[in-house]
């Protein structure tokens, strides 16, 4: 199983000492300090803290929408600039939109047409997304004609459809309700085995975080750094059973506490998960 290490294989994200100040006029927010974490290719973290506390911006910055103040943010030893040339992430948020005048099937094509692949192409990697994401006999379909989870699985699959090594998500399924979310997460974890992809996940559901990861990294309030790092021992080949092992509600504990910044949280002794 993939898990956290103190210097990853170079095929990792690869985040060190990352500080960002936003100025706007005289304004001057200090969002991140001091913020270091490491993925291993393949790995899945997720990462949970306060609002505001600069989760969205460490994603941002990955994703080469911000340049950070100081530091380093690496993907698989490349800068962000140089991993979004060569297509090796994707960024999949709650706002992710899809066009209202096109089909689905043209919105999932529509990051390979941004990156000028041939027509030929875009539609064999569209047609293989769709599947991977079960949206298979909608491809005609408006946005408007679909649910909100549809339109957030499309949104994955035009994601899919560039292959990226890196999948960095944003709250992606916050919209959705309670079933149709759960029902994601798990479709999330097959495209994830499928695909080998690397997983970096912004939540606010310490569930979520928790059925997505092998680690869970917290961060404490702004400036965000990452205050405690918790190892999931679920293995790769997840359930819905693993709600109610035990080992799931002493996880929860775990980051519950370190969430509200409890001094002396530390690794606290968690029975292995009966399904590892
Ligand atoms: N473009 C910007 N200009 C100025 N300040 C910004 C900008 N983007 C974010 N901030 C500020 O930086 C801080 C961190 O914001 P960020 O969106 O990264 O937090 P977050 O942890 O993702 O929050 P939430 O959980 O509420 O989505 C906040 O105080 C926010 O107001």
């Amino acid at each position: 199983m993939a898990r956290l290490q103190d210097t990853p294989p170079r095929g990792g994200i690869d985040i060190r000492d990352l500080s960002m100040t936003y100025r706007r006029g005289r304004e001057v927010t200090q969002a991140l300090s001091a913020c270091s974490l490491t993925i291993p290719e393949g790995g899945w973290a997720s990462l949970i803290g306060a609002s505001g506390c600069g989760k969205s911006t460490l994603l941002r910055i990955l994703a080469d929408i911000v340049q950070p103040s100081g530091g380093s943010a690496m993907l698989s030893g490349m800068t962000p600039a140089e991993a979004r040339a060569t297509r090796g992430f994707a960024l999949v948020s709650q706002q992710s939109v899809l066009l209202p005048w096109r089909r689905m099937l043209e919105n999932v094509e529509l990051g390979l047409e941004v990156a000028r692949a041939d027509k030929a192409e875009r539609r064999k990697r569209a047609e293989e997304a769709i599947e991977l994401v079960g949206l298979r006999g909608f491809e005609r379909a408006y946005p408007h004609e679909l649910s909100g989870g549809m339109r957030q699985r499309a949104a994955i699959a035009r994601a899919l459809t560039l292959r990226p090594r890196f999948l960095l998500m944003d709250e992606p399924f916050g919209a959705l309700d309670e079933l149709t979310r759960a029902s994601l997460n798990f479709e999330l974890l097959r495209i994830l085995e499928e695909t080998s992809a690397t997983l970096l996940l912004v939540t606010h559901s310490i569930a979520e975080a928790i059925i997505l990861s092998d680690v869970v990294a917290v961060m404490s309030p702004r400036p965000g750094r990452i205050v405690h790092q918790l190892e999931i021992g679920f293995g790769h080949h997840r359930t819905d059973a693993m709600r109610d092992d035990p080992a799931f509600a002493a996880y929860e504990a775990e980051l519950r506490h370190a969430l509200h910044g409890d001094p002396g949280v530390t690794r606290q002794p968690i029975r292995q998960p009966a399904f590892a």
